[in-house]
């Protein structure tokens, strides 16, 4: 199987990954796998800047072609809130389930006609000496009341996704890669990724 290096620490996206490459005959390693104390800044003010940021310092650290993701989560009612701070939003520890708690605190009392918020991806890809190119994807919902299902992870049980009249962690991981930030971003660099992943040095 062709391994391919996404430049992650997370394990929820490693695991939608892992979804929508194996079917393509990806094995996906992430950085526990490779590079397992490497931890890039992300001191972007955008999810392009970050994941460029994380693709190039792992692309060039491994000499290898790799695929980066910075995603969040966009609520209209909190001007954009959590946005690039998403892993963040409660604290540096770094807790799903704080964070989620902060988003119910901040949204209590407003509406559901005002709850309305998307998902959004940027994946970049990078090689040593290439051009990186990235790639986005978002995903329409509305943030719930309490959380819902035990699939995904981040902010998926508070996620609600209309179309499938469903939370997002209510998804079977290949109902949420049909319709995700990340899958809608990954299917348009679906196209070019064996080329992407032939640049050698
Ligand atoms: O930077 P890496 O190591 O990839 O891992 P991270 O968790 O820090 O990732 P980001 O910096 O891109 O922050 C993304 C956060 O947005 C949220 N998020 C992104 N995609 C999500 C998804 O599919 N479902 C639920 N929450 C998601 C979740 O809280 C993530 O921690
Ligand atoms: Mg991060």
């Amino acid at each position: 199987m062709k391994k391919i290096v996404i430049a992650t620490q997370n394990k929820g996206k490693a695991k939608d990954f892992e979804t929508m490459l194996s079917p393509l005959g990806y094995e996906v390693l992430t950085l526990r796998d490779v590079a397992e104390d490497m931890d890039v800044e992300e001191t972007g003010v955008t999810f392009e800047e970050n994941a460029i940021l994380k693709a190039e310092a792992v692309a060039d650290a491994l000499g290898i072609p790799v695929i980066s993701d910075d995603s969040g989560l966009e609520i209209d009612a909190l001007n954009g809130e959590p946005g690039v701070y998403s892993a963040r939003y409660a604290g540096l520890a770094k807790s799903d389930d704080a964070n989620i708690d902060k988003v119910l605190e901040k949204l209590s009392g407003v509406p559901d006609s005002e709850r309305t918020a998307r998902f959004r991806c940027v994946l970049a890809v990078a090689a040593p000496g290439q051009k990186t190119e990235t790639f986005s994807g978002s995903c329409e919902g509305m943030i719930l009341h309490e959380r819902r299902g035990n699939h995904g992870f981040g902010y998926d049980p508070i996620f609600f996704v209309p179309e499938q009249d469903k939370a997002m962690a209510e998804l079977e991981p290949h109902e949420k890669a049909a319709i995700s930030h990340r899958g809608n971003a990954l299917r348009k660099l679906q196209e070019s990724l064996p080329t992407w992943m032939n640049k050698q040095e």
